[in-house]
């Protein structure tokens, strides 16, 4: 599926030369990436085959303070994930955070408010893009989830094959939407209720939990629960579990447990970002936006 996100002229230079992690061009060793490991990466994202599994790539996502789903964000993570779909070294990823704390806060605030519709409608296409190119990827994608992950953040984790979580109670998970104000999408929706149930999908989203590790096992928005100095080696060894399955026949399954859900999305792509465009251009929706980032700075007191 080739990368249809328009890109903006400053968001395509911005990447042009974008293996820019030190030393890291592709194929040499990064800075302290360890010898002969080749890395590659933009600066929000480094990507580095996993020296203790063969054909594996980490994804490590470094937007700091919050991993916040900005445009140059998303639009890194396509580029990295369509290199990875391309490269026929690679037929597993792990997902995980490099800022502490957080896996990803979600989509980014300041992308959706005071913006104008344009911007809107090509930040949207690029969430849309997203959550299809992982949620469709031919690869074994794992989340490895090192922090909290609220609304775009856990749609991210729900769009992996299996998800991992670190057992802090402060790395809550789930679709908090509602607490903002907005609502999740029906391909949000969609995902949710594919993982979790439909009833536990409707009380969830209503109420816009964040279910805390130990609440997020039972319902089942994650798979596994781990102290969080063994959520990479966890993630690695159910990898291993994945990969041991021949690739077509999993690729073929996973395409037919998800292509329905994923059409409903890809059959009205241009009604979603204008439904989008509409409801987060209300006046109303706007004022929530404005409330909820106030409460965020008041917060740091
Ligand atoms: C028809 C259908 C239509 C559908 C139409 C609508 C569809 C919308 C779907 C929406 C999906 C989403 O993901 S909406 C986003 C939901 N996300 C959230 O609710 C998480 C909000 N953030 C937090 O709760 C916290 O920041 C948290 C992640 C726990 C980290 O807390 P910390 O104390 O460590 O850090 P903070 O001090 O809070 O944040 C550090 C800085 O990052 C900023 N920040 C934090 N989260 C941010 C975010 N998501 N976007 C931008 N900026 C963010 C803060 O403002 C601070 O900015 P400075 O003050 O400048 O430092």
């Amino acid at each position: 599926m080739a990368l249809t996100v328009g890109l903006r002229p400053l968001t395509r230079a911005l990447l042009r030369p974008w293996a820019r992690v030190p030393g890291a061009a592709l194929g040499r060793p990064a800075a302290g990436s360890g010898d002969g490991v080749r890395c590659f990466g933009s600066p929000r994202v480094l990507v580095e085959p996993d020296p203790a599994a063969v054909g594996v790539a980490v994804m490590k996502m470094r937007n700091p303070p919050v991993n916040s789903l900005s445009l140059e964000f998303l639009t890194e993570l396509l580029i990295s994930l369509e290199k990875l779909e391309n490269d026929k070294t690679f037929r597993g990823i792990i997902i995980t955070s490099d800022c502490p704390g957080i896996f990803s806060a979600g989509l980014d605030l300041l992308e959706m408010y005071g913006r104008d519709p344009a911007h809107c409608a090509e930040y949207w296409k690029a969430v849309q893009e997203l959550w299809l190119r992982v949620y469709l990827s031919n690869l074994v994608v794992i989340g490895a989830i090192n922090g909290i992950s609220p609304a775009g953040g856990c749609l991210l984790s729900l769009s992996c094959d299996y998800r991992v979580l670190a057992n802090n109670p402060k790395y809550a998970i789930g679709l908090n939407e509602t607490l903002l104000g907005i609502i999740a999408p029906f391909w949000f929706k969609d995902v949710l209720v594919n993982t979790i149930g439909h009833r536990a999908a409707e009380r969830a989203l209503q109420l816009g939990f964040l279910f805390p590790p130990s609440d997020a096992l039972q319902v089942g928005i994650v798979d596994q629960v781990v102290p969080e100095d063994q959520v990479q080696s966890t993630a690695r060894s159910v990898m291993a579990q994945w990969l041991a399955i021949p690739d077509h026949a999993r690729q073929l399954t996973k395409n037919l447990v998800r292509k329905p859900t994923a059409d409903r999305l890809l059959q009205q792509r241009d009604a979603d970002i204008q439904n989008f465009v509409r409801f987060i251009s209300r006046d109303s929706i706007q004022k929530s936006l404005h409330v909820y980032l106030e409460k965020l700075k008041q917060k740091k007191g």
